[in-house]
């Protein structure tokens, strides 16, 4: 069994001193490094290459039989995926040289500061998992293929830029590396965030915390818990989240909204993966993912310094975004279909018609709030609702104010449609721009594009007939 074990693939420990190889898994084990095989007999690496999956290898260089770096040249060979460390009794630069021209990714030596060494191994963990995770990757891409689509279907979209993401959510759910969801308020950023726990197959729970405005010590507090007496107040020991998280998924919403001292916490969270809780000496060991969110732009306010660089490019080892509503436009019908059926469920009421014009309506307006917004216009609608036709009004209400801005400004008098010098279009001219407009709207479909010009539907057809032909517009 691997499942509690980490990284997902095996660590070979490969060295003939028994005594060197009980410190090193140790050492590893304390570092949250489970995932462990030892190797006295350097001729039984290949056997056991072949066998299991091994993922990265450390190896000693002199050892009796065979020697490292005759197993270097066979492993890079042979298992070109496998990473290998050299960890070597001597100190000497050529032979370091040379075995990273052979293919070994670091190399070091048994008397540096353990520290250094487990640092290195952990670098070079968190490296072949990325590798592994982009061959998966772009397997996907090639396939063209969701493992499980059951995961994404509270999701509607019918949009390829959507699929790309939850191809890539597949790829990395199942990585222990913070996974960072962008995107602007409502796209479905804690949707996504419940698909990725979903796939990640972790048998504990999801649990979310909106960090926007905690102050420092009640981020500390709420995430890591306290001892009973840590402070005045404190009568009894609280578990923090994390904890409550176990082999699940912590989810901190909100993100771009922490405040300085907390990016700190949570970067060494990060780094260290353990954490104090208040009042306690004593380390717990995080054994959550670790799931981000903003709608903030977190490139933008790491360069301008409201958010520690260090912290983001940790954070962003894995990140997706997802588009906002206004380019994802079929999306629309798919939604507002899902949100009436939605609401006439919760309501008791049975699910309407709506006149074709609405989609129209829907596609010409840039949604702000997203998918939320959307969702809160189709329930607003849905509880005024009384006959069988969906009466278009809330939506016009809700979306007029943007747009009766434009329409409402004294067009005519502060800005006039033509600059007095200009010459002034045809009516044909104009009555050809209108016609193009409306079918641009109505995306082709021309009964939709003659309601919007209060024509019929025969008599926009016979004018755009006659603009193929090259006819004037008979006005
Ligand atoms: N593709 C979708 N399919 C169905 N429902 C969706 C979809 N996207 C969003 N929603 C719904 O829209 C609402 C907002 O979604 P969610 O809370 O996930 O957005 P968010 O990006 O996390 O917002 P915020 O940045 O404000 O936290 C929720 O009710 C969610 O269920």
């Amino acid at each position: 069994m691997t499942e509690n074990r980490y990284p997902d693939f095996g660590v070979l420990l490969v060295d003939d001193e028994p005594s060197y190889l009980r410190g090193l898994s140790i050492a590893l084990e304390r570092a949250g490094i489970t995932h462990l095989q030892r190797c006295e007999d350097p001729r039984r690496v290949m056997e056991i290459l072949a066998r299991e999956p091994i993922g990265l290898v450390t190896l000693d260089l002199t050892m009796p039989h065979l020697s490292g770096e005759e197993l270097l040249a066979r492993i890079v060979e042979e298992h070109p995926d496998v990473g290998v460390i050299v960890i070597s009794g001597m100190n000497q630069v050529e032979t370091a040289v040379d075995c990273i021209k052979n293919g070994a990714f670091d190399y070091f030596v048994k008397t540096d500061e353990q520290r250094r060494l487990i640092e290195g191994i952990k670098r070079a963990i968190r490296l072949q998992e990325l590798k592994l995770e982009n061959q998966a990757l772009r397997q996907r891409f090639l396939d063209d293929t969701l493992e499980h689509p059951e995961a994404f279907a509270p999701i509607i979209t019918a949009d390829k830029g959507m699929r790309a993401v939850f191809q890539y959510l597949e790829s990395v759910a199942p990585s222990r590396q913070p996974l960072l969801i962008c995107g602007e308020s409502g796209v479905g950023k804690e949707l996504v965030a419940r698909a990725v726990h979903r796939l990640s197959g972790r048998p504990g729970p999801l649990v979310s915390v909106n960090v926007a405005g905690l102050d420092d010590n009640v981020f500390a507090d709420t995430l890591f818990g306290h001892q009973r007496g840590a402070f005045t107040g404190a009568d009894q020991a609280r578990a923090g989240m994390i904890e409550q998280a176990a082999e699940g998924t912590l989810f901190l919403d909100e993100i771009g909204d922490l405040s300085l001292a907390s990016q700190v916490k949570l970067l060494r969270l990060l780094q260290e993966g353990e954490y104090y809780p208040l009042g306690s000496d004593r380390p717990k060991r995080l054994n959550a993912r670790i799931v981000v969110a903003t709608h903030r732009d977190l490139h933008a306010k790491q360069q301008a310094g409201d958010f520690r660089k260090d912290l983001y490019y940790r954070l962003r080892t894995h990140q997706v975004l997802i588009p906002p509503l206004r380019r994802r436009k079929p999306d629309l019908p798919l939604l507002l279909d899902h949100f009436l059926a939605e609401a006439a469920e919760e309501l008791g009421k049975s699910v309407p018609s709506y006149p074709p014009e609405l989609p129209v309506l829907l596609a010409n307006y840039d949604f702000p709030g997203n998918v939320r917004e959307l969702r809160a216009m189709a329930f607003d609608a849905m509880s005024l609702h009384r006959s069988r036709m969906l009466s278009m009004e809330v939506f016009k209400r809700a979306i007029r104010p943007a747009s009766e801005e434009t329409a409402a400004a004294p067009m005519a008098l502060e800005r006039p449609v033509f600059a007095p010098d200009e010459a002034l279009p045809t009516l044909h001219e104009v009555a050809d721009l209108l016609v193009t407009e409306a079918m641009r709207r109505a995306e082709g479909n021309q009964s939709l594009a003659a309601r919007l010009l209060g024509i019929s539907q025969p008599a926009l057809s016979k004018r755009l007939k006659r603009r193929r032909q090259g006819d004037g517009d008979p006005l």
